[in-house]
């Protein structure tokens, strides 16, 4: 059979598609050609690059993140602690890790504006795009603001900031464009202070800024607190917190105190815990339409004994795999199959579709003329994003050919010695499941492998592979089957067939049926789809995608400073006096799941009650947390795999490697700590809960500047409910481990909205202790937030309205990181022991030529998924003792 490619269409314009369809046209597209192309690479290099750059460049990064710390811990007079929250305005993320001013070509928003995703624009054009406008690197701001504070008449309010959404302003400050501050002058009048503040005057200007807020002229009391020598050494007491509660409940606005009450103030016994509670963005109302979600039948009442099926087939699905009737996407798909035609098939996640191409390709080996030898090699090659659904994929694939024993399956996914995965293909393997990473190194170092036999291609998550800069590898593969045969079965799948895959199959499927299970037609004839080729591929841009039934989608608002203690009181609703949960939590980076894991570890699961032995009875005993991202070793990502598969209740901490395909059953809640990068993702996040028409739940956690994605979310017809968070915190009340004693104080009943805040700040004190409990933690804790920024830095510019760095606070950020101020030195771990001297900004064709710069946020993507055998990535090794927070090397 040859695969007949429809005309070159002009539409194509991405590289990789044009470079698949030569290979489809079997052309063959030589690795150099299209080592070059893969979009992703040059975007990760100029993100991870100029984020890197513009770290490393600013020696002021020290003293602009000192300025947004949020701790009431640091000593005052002049420190750093004091601005962030307690009277200056915010200082963003964006700006800690953007070049300083006026440094030679800092004019970009390096790190904000850099994406790290195909077709973003180029940084250098960031300073004049709106998006860049209002930040303090852009040059006509600068001139700007040359002229000095202008004056606004009486209540006239700036714009506020499109990035700065959600967070109120200081009191006495209304936080405006550029990150500047709108300040209420004596006589009713605003003052916008634009100045651009130069290095060398900063002092000046941060005491202008400070009198401008002061109504009565007077420095905020924030400066005036006595600073104390013991900042960080002694851990915060009970008593502490609750003299701390108390002052701040009984303080009067800042602005009003007299120098009278500064002084009372001064002679308060210093506080370290740092105030949760105040100073935290507004959170808005969501708004979000109420949308009619796509929704699909999976179930038929068909058996598989109506297809035409080998009866031991038949047997081993019934009795193996307890499985008896049809889903919809299998009674669409096998007969399909069956006929030898291609497919793009659709439905949502946890329908049955690895036994909708499992059934009809063993129907079709088993039932082969000529019995398939050993010896033939792959007569199949199946290929899947992840380690874990190959494995996954590898086991159904086992049970179904228990009847035929002489067909044998076979697994490459990287983390396997390379030497006992060439002794098993060259014993033969006749169906070949692997990621495209590990497979292209074999097909380029193992002689052995070959494709003479390859009748079925089956791309699973297709998406998923094409979107993570696989292309490349993808090529190599058709290149190499095409080399050998010319005709092919080929399918492809996933629940959300975004319009990159849909390209794909106009090019790489022969004349394919497509099924997409919620689509009134579900079934369209190839003939059909030729006629329709662009309607098809409209479709696919609205990306409305299918969610299960029962599935109860909620989002939570949550300010930055509360995310930490809102999770953990989370966790301990659902899996400790709930029970029978089992939860898995997704984060960005790998660098989070390890610190959050070791955190949530030893603060929640009783790790230091050794430390407080009067809480030992109190032991959350029945709190079991695993970890899974892709840094780990691959001998413990498979055994936290199968202990997570095989487990009632416990709790996953991961990053995306886990989000799509696995079948992990009786999982009831997914969380999502931090936002996925696109509504795909969502689905297949939430997906892991819910399948085969079970119940489940997932919480989207949002901070208040992205509320938004709530509406976008519902554009693709995605609805969530609101959780509340002061509900949420609630549920501390039922742990008595984080009570404030407070002497005669009666055994409260019900949540009051006090006790709340008490037992969440001593949570969040346990959690700060902890972290700042050795310098390797608290160094762990500022990997962790640094990956965190890293991975903000690239969502797609498409979301870049809702999740953009400048609309980060740091020091609010930090105490989510259990850190008690805004690190001041985020470039260690970039810069550390470089003695280099600031460059000029490189150019951006420097910048995708670099690949220092491509490693850090190319790793971040890529590790996640990579073939284990050349990441260079530091692994997390097995033993316990290098786990250890403390003993945690920092890469540099
Ligand atoms: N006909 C069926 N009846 C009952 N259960 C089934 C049937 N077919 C498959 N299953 C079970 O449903 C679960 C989900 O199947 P599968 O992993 O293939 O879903 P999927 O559609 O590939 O999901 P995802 O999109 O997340 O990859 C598995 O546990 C599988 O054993």
């Amino acid at each position: 059979m040859t695969i007949s490619c429809p005309p070159l269409c002009t539409s194509l314009s991405c590289s990789s598609t044009a470079m698949l369809r030569a290979v489809l046209t079997d052309t063959r597209w030589s690795s150099d050609q299209a080592s070059g192309s893969s979009p992703l690479t040059p975007c990760c290099s100029r993100t991870a690059g100029s984020l890197r750059t513009a770290v490393s460049r600013n020696p002021a990064l020290g003293a602009a993140a000192a300025a947004s710390s949020t701790s009431e811990s640091s000593p005052s007079g002049g420190s750093s602690s004091a601005a962030g929250s307690e009277g200056l305005p915010p200082r963003s993320a964006a700006a800690i890790l953007q070049p300083p001013l006026g440094l030679p070509g800092a004019c970009a928003a390096a790190a904000a504006e850099a994406p790290g995703r195909p077709g973003w624009g180029c940084p250098a054009a960031a300073c004049t795009a709106p998006g860049a406008a209002g930040t303090d690197r852009d040059p006509g701001r600068l001139r700007q603001g040359r002229s000095g504070a202008v004056p606004l008449p009486l209540g006239t309010f700036p714009p506020p900031s499109p990035h700065r959404r959600g967070h109120g302003p200081a009191p006495g400050t209304v936080p405006g464009p550029c990150g500047r501050s709108w300040a209420m002058a004596a006589g009713g009048t605003l003052l916008l202070n634009l100045s651009p503040a130069p290095r060398g005057r900063s002092r000046q200007s941060g005491a202008l800024k400070r009198k401008l807020q002061s109504p009565n002229g007077n420095p905020p009391l924030k400066r005036k607190r006595k600073p104390s020598i013991n900042t960080f050494k002694k851990p915060a007491t009970e008593v502490d917190i609750r003299q701390k509660e108390s002052s701040s409940q009984k303080s009067t606005p800042k602005k009003q105190l007299t120098d009278n009450q500064n002084e009372n103030q001064k002679s308060k016994p210093f506080i370290k815990t740092s105030s949760l509670f105040r100073n935290n963005p507004d959170i808005p109302k969501i708004h979000r339409k109420a949308v009619q979600q796509v929704q699909e039948n999976v179930f038929t009442t068909d058996s598989f004994s109506q297809l035409d099926l080998h009866p031991h087939l038949i047997s081993t699905i019934n009795t193996v795999l307890k499985i008896s009737s049809m889903t919809s996407v299998q009674k669409q798909t096998i007969p399909v199959l069956l006929q030898g035609k291609d497919a793009l098939v659709r439905s949502q996640t946890g329908s049955g579709k690895t036994l909708a191409y499992g059934i009809p390709l063993v129907q079709s080996l088993q039932g082969m003329e000529s019995k398939i030898q050993r010896s033939d090699g792959p007569y199949a090659l199946i290929l899947v994003p992840t380690r874990e659904l190959a494995l996954q994929s590898f086991d159904t694939m086992q049970k179904l050919l228990k009847p035929f024993a002489w067909i044998v399956p076979g697994v490459l996914m990287g983390g396997e010695k390379r030497k006992s995965e060439k002794a098993r293909l060259r014993k033969g393997i006749n169906i070949l499941i692997s990621t495209p990473g590990r497979l292209v190194d074999h097909i380029k170092s193992t002689e052995c492998i070959h494709f003479r036999c390859t009748q079925w291609l089956i791309i699973d998550e297709a998406d998923r592979i094409l979107d993570l800069g696989f292309e490349k590898d993808v090529t190599v593969i058709l290149n190499a089957l095409n080399a050998e045969r010319q005709t092919r079965q080929n399918v492809l799948l996933s629940a959300t067939l975004t319009e990159g895959v849909t390209r794909l199959a106009d090019i790489s499927l022969n004349d394919p049926v497509s099924i997409s299970i919620a689509d009134e037609t579900q079934i369209r004839p190839a003939s059909q789809m030729d006629g329709q080729a662009s309607s098809s591929s409209n479709c696919m841009e609205q990306e409305n995608f299918a969610v299960p039934e029962k599935l109860k989608q909620y989002v939570m608002v949550v300010p930055s400073k509360l995310r930490l203690v809102t999770l953990a009181a989370f966790i301990l609703e659902k899996c400790k006096f709930e029970k029978h949960h089992k939860m898995i939590i997704f984060f960005s980076s790998c660098e989070q799941v390890e610190f959050y894991y070791e955190l949530l570890l030893k603060v929640l699961s009783g790790g230091l009650e050794s430390e407080q032995p009067e809480h030992s009875s109190l032991s959350s005993a029945h709190l079991q947390f695993l970890r899974l991202h892709g840094n780990m070793e691959q001998e413990e990502r498979t055994e936290v795999f199968q202990e997570f598969l095989k487990s009632k209740t416990g709790i996953l901490l991961c990053t995306d490697v886990a989000a799509r395909g696995l079948d992990l059953p009786q999982v009831t809640w997914i969380v999502q700590y931090n936002a996925p990068a696109s509504p795909a993702e969502y689905i297949h996040r939430i997906g892991r809960t819910a399948r085969i028409g079970c119940h489940g739940n997932s919480l989207l956690v949002l901070a208040p500047s992205e509320a938004e994605y709530v509406s976008l979310l519902a554009s693709h017809k995605i609805n969530v409910s609101e959780m509340k968070m002061e509900k949420v915190l609630s549920s501390l009340m039922k742990d008595n481990r984080f009570k404030l004693h407070r002497p005669g104080r009666k055994q409260s009943c019900g949540t009051d909205p006090q006790e709340v805040r008490e037992r969440a700040t001593v949570l969040q004190t346990r959690f700060e202790d902890h972290v700042h409990s050795s310098e390797g933690t608290v160094r762990w804790a500022k990997k962790a937030l640094q990956s965190f920024l890293c991975a903000y830095t690239t969502y797609p510019r498409n979301l870049k309205h809702i999740f953009h760095i400048k609309s980060l606070h740091l020091g609010h950020l930090a105490k989510s990181f259990g850190l008690r101020d805004a690190p001041q030195n985020l470039t260690a771990f970039s810069a550390a022991g470089s003695k280099k001297k600031a460059k000029p900004r490189p150019k951006r064709s420097d910048l995708l030529k670099k690949t220092r710069g491509k490693h850090c946020l190319a790793e971040i993507l890529r590790s996640e998924y990579s073939s284990g055998m050349d990441t260079g990535v530091s692994k997390v090794k097995k033993k316990k003792n290098q786990r250890k927070p403390g003993n945690q090397q920092i890469p540099t």
